[in-house]
């Protein structure tokens, strides 16, 4: 069991990060450590703890990515942003590979202090996103939040279900999130994002996390997004801007058939955890 831990506190426009370096030396954190850190971090917690680690392919490294209930998470868009940005520092580049679930992908900094990562090609078919039962991911009834419309189910590594609707403000997502999220339909859960369309090339979002819950923002929610959007006919083009409660990220979805995500990184702080004194 860990008694001493280094770690930095970052976001992604408000979505919460606890990441560790685990290249050298040991760092699996149980879970009550992780939510010892989690409620010391920032007040409400972290939402997800990025574990970097040493590469299994040709990356740089390989980033493990966990929620805070503990659950493995195969992407994380504004979390790998964070980490490429550190590592890209600490390299003294402008581009990395960094390896996840999902594979290997490529960021480079962009301009004005902000990270573009290529979070790779989304997923459409039922049983990749995965849906229990073969059907038109386009629109998907989902019991339970019929009133919300059809879903569009896309998977950027990890799966998204993206409503959407007239107005998000007035949701409430603390009740209809987790009624989505752990719907029957979706064997591993699912994110969830519910979408106003403020014209064609912008989008409101708000969001639900499978794992972490409601959270200021989300990379791979917004980029699952856009790519629902010009599924669905209300994007001009194949970019758009996401407003979400933390801030704008920036998504084009490629001729390439990738999906690019563009936004800023932000440390919080640098600590050191000393589990031994510290009593849950
Ligand atoms: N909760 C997500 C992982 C983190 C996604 C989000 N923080 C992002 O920036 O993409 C899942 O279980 O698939």
């Amino acid at each position: 069991m860990i008694n001493e831990l280094a770690f930095i506190k970052m976001h992604g426009l408000g979505n919460d990060f606890i990441v560790l370096d685990g290249r050298k030396s040991e760092v699996a954190l149980s879970q009550e450590q992780f939510h010892i850190m989690s409620d010391r971090c920032r007040g409400v917690g972290c939402n997800q703890l990025l574990t970097i680690l040493p590469p299994k392919d040709k990356g740089f490294a390989y980033v493990e990515i966990h929620n805070s209930d503990g659950s493995l998470a195969e992407a994380c868009g504004n979390g790998i942003r964070c980490v490429a940005s550190l590592l890209m520092d600490e390299d003294n580049v402008n581009k990395i590979v960094l390896e996840t679930m999902n594979g290997s992908l490529v960021c480079t900094r962009s301009s004005n202090e902000c990270v573009t990562v290529c979070m790779g090609k989304p997923n459409f078919n039922w049983s990749d996103i995965p849906i229990a039962v073969e059907t038109d991911t386009l629109k998907v009834t989902v019991l339970g939040a019929e009133s919300y419309g059809p879903a569009t189910m896309v998977n950027i590594g990890n799966p998204h279900a993206v409503f959407f609707v007239d107005d998000v403000e007035i949701l409430d997502l603390l009740s209809i999130g987790p009624l989505i999220e752990n719907n029957l339909i979706f064997p591993k859960r699912s994110n969830v994002e519910f979408v106003k369309v403020l014209s064609p090339n912008r989008l409101r979002v708000r969001f639900w996390e499978r794992g972490a819950g409601m959270t200021q923002a989300c990379g791979s929610g917004a980029c699952a997004t856009v790519v629902a959007g010009i599924l669905r006919g209300v994007i001009n083009g194949r970019s758009a801007s996401v407003v979400q409660d933390g801030g704008i990220l920036d998504i084009t979805w490629g001729s390439d058939e990738q999906v690019y995500m563009t936004g800023p990184v932000a440390i919080s702080f640098l600590g050191i955890i000393d589990f031994s004194i510290i009593k849950s």
